[in-house]
C-alpha cells in the first residue's frame, strides 16, 4: 500500500510508526513480550497455556477476545504470576519501555497494580522501586527520546486503594504521576474507593478511573461527580447519553455535555473495547462520533499483549476505519499530551518541541 486513496494521502504504517505518539492508558502487566513470559515462567515453574512464544502470543489474543471484561481479565493471571520478583519486574519494565520507543512513543503513562506483585514477599515500595529501575534504564538507553511516568492502580474489588494512594503520593517526585482503579467494573462502583480519591484531592494529586467500559453512565457519573476523576479510562459508554436523530441532529444529555464542556479526557482503547464487548467493531466504535463532536479524545493501547496491538496499530486501524489523516492523528496526540499528569511546562515543551514540529513536517510532506 503506497498510502494514496484517490488524491488524498493516507498515513502509512511506517509513517505512523515514526510519528511521535503519546499513550496515557497502557498496563504494564498487559504488555509483556511473549518470549519473556516463557522464560520467566520456566524460571519459577509456572505452567503456561502454551510453551513457545508465538503460540503463547496467539493464546493471549484469542483468550482475551472473549466479549466479556471478566474473562478478558483472567488472562492476566499468567502475566502477573511471572512479575513477582525484583529482577522480573525490572526486566519487564525495561522491555516495556524499549518496545514503546521502537513504536515511536515519546510520552507514556504506564499503570499496574502494585498490590498484585507482592506474592513472593516484595513490599509495595520495593515493587514500585523495581518498576522505576527498569523504566530508568530504558529511558537512559533511549537517550531522551521518551518520557515515562508510572500510574499506580488499585484493584476495585479489593480494599487496598487508600494504601496505594498513599504509595502514589510517597513516590510523586520519583516517577509516579498519578493513580487509577481497574478490574471488573460491574458490581464495584468507584465510590467504594471514595476515601482514596478524597485523600488524593487533598494532596493536589491526579487520578483517572476506569469507567464506562463494562458498565454504563452511572459509573461515569460517579467517577466524575462523586470521585472527582481528572480523566476517564475508556469512557466509551458516554455514548449512551448522546442521541443522534435520523436527520443527523445530535443531542447531548447533561452528563455527556459536562464531559465535553469540561474537556474531560477520554482514554479510548478501541481494540481492547472490541475484545471485551464494549464496542462492536472499529468502524462502529464510538470514538468516531466522539471525535466528530470534539470531545477530548485520546487513543491508547490498554494491553498490547492481549490485543496484539501497539500505538501505531491503533492509529492505523483508526485511519482505515474513519479515513483519518495527519491532522486527526496530531489532534489525538496533542489531546493526550495536554491531558498528561505532568506539570504544565513539561507538557508544553513536548507539544512545542517534539510533537508539533514532527507533524508539521508530516503534514507538509503529504
Ligand atoms: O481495560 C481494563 N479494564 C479494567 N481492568 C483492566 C483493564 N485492563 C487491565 N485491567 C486490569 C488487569 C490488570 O491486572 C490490572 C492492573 O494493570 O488492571
Ligand atoms: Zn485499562
Amino acid at each position: 500500500m503506497d498510502g494514496r486513496i484517490g488524491t488524498v494521502t493516507r498515513p502509512t504504517l511506517e509513517e505512523v510508526r515514526r510519528a511521535p505518539k503519546v499513550v496515557l492508558h497502557d498496563h504494564l502487566d498487559g504488555g509483556l513480550r511473549p518470549a519473556t513470559i516463557v522464560e520467566l515462567a520456566r524460571e519459577i515453574g509456572h505452567q503456561l497455556p502454551a510453551d513457545d512464544a508465538e503460540s503463547l502470543g496467539r493464546w493471549f489474543a484469542e483468550a482475551a477476545d472473549s466479549g466479556s471484561l471478566e474473562r478478558y481479565l483472567e488472562t492476566f493471571d499468567h502475566t502477573v504470576a511471572v512479575m513477582q520478583t525484583h529482577d522480573a519486574l525490572v526486566r519487564v519494565a525495561r522491555e516495556f519501555v524499549e518496545d514503546l520507543v521502537a513504536d515511536g512513543v515519546v510520552y507514556a503513562e504506564v499503570r499496574y497494580a502494585p498490590e498484585q506483585h507482592v506474592e513472593s514477599g516484595l513490599t509495595l515500595d520495593e515493587v514500585v522501586a523495581a518498576v522505576q529501575e527498569g523504566f530508568d534504564a530504558a529511558v537512559a538507553a533511549a537517550g531522551g527520546r521518551i518520557v515515562v511516568r508510572q500510574l499506580l492502580t488499585a484493584m476495585r474489588h479489593a480494599a487496598r486503594s487508600m494504601e496505594i494512594a498513599e504509595l502514589a503520593i510517597s513516590w510523586r517526585d520519583r516517577g509516579v504521576a498519578g493513580f487509577d482503579i481497574a478490574g471488573a467494573e460491574a458490581g464495584y462502583p468507584p465510590t467504594r474507593h471514595l476515601d482514596a480519591f478524597e485523600y488524593l484531592q487533598r494532596e493536589n494529586s491526579h487520578f483517572t478511573i476506569h469507567a464506562g467500559e463494562a458498565f454504563g453512565l452511572p459509573s461515569i457519573w460517579q467517577a466524575i461527580q462523586w470521585c472527582g476523576a481528572d480523566r476517564l479510562g475508556h469512557g466509551v459508554r458516554i455514548i449512551d447519553d448522546i442521541t443522534v436523530a435520523d436527520d443527523g441532529q445530535v443531542t447531548l444529555g447533561r452528563l455527556a455535555a459536562y464531559v465535553r464542556d469540561q474537556r474531560i479526557p477520554l482514554e479510548m482503547c478501541p481494540s481492547s473495547n472490541i475484545q471485551t464487548g464494549a464496542a462492536e467493531s472499529m468502524a462502529t466504535h464510538p470514538i468516531g462520533l466522539l471525535t466528530q463532536l470534539r470531545f477530548r479524545v485520546t487513543v491508547n493501547t490498554d494491553n498490547r499483549l492481549m490485543s496484539s496491538t501497539s500505538m501505531t496499530d491503533e492509529m492505523v486501524a483508526l485511519v482505515e476505519a474513519f479515513d483519518y489523516g495527519w491532522e486527526d492523528l496530531r489532534w489525538f496526540t496533542i489531546n493526550a499530551m495536554k491531558s498528561a499528569f505532568l506539570p504544565f511546562d513539561e507538557r508544553l515543551a513536548i507539544i512545542d518541541e517534539v510533537i508539533k514540529p514532527a507533524y508539521e513536517e508530516l503534514i507538509s510532506g503529504s
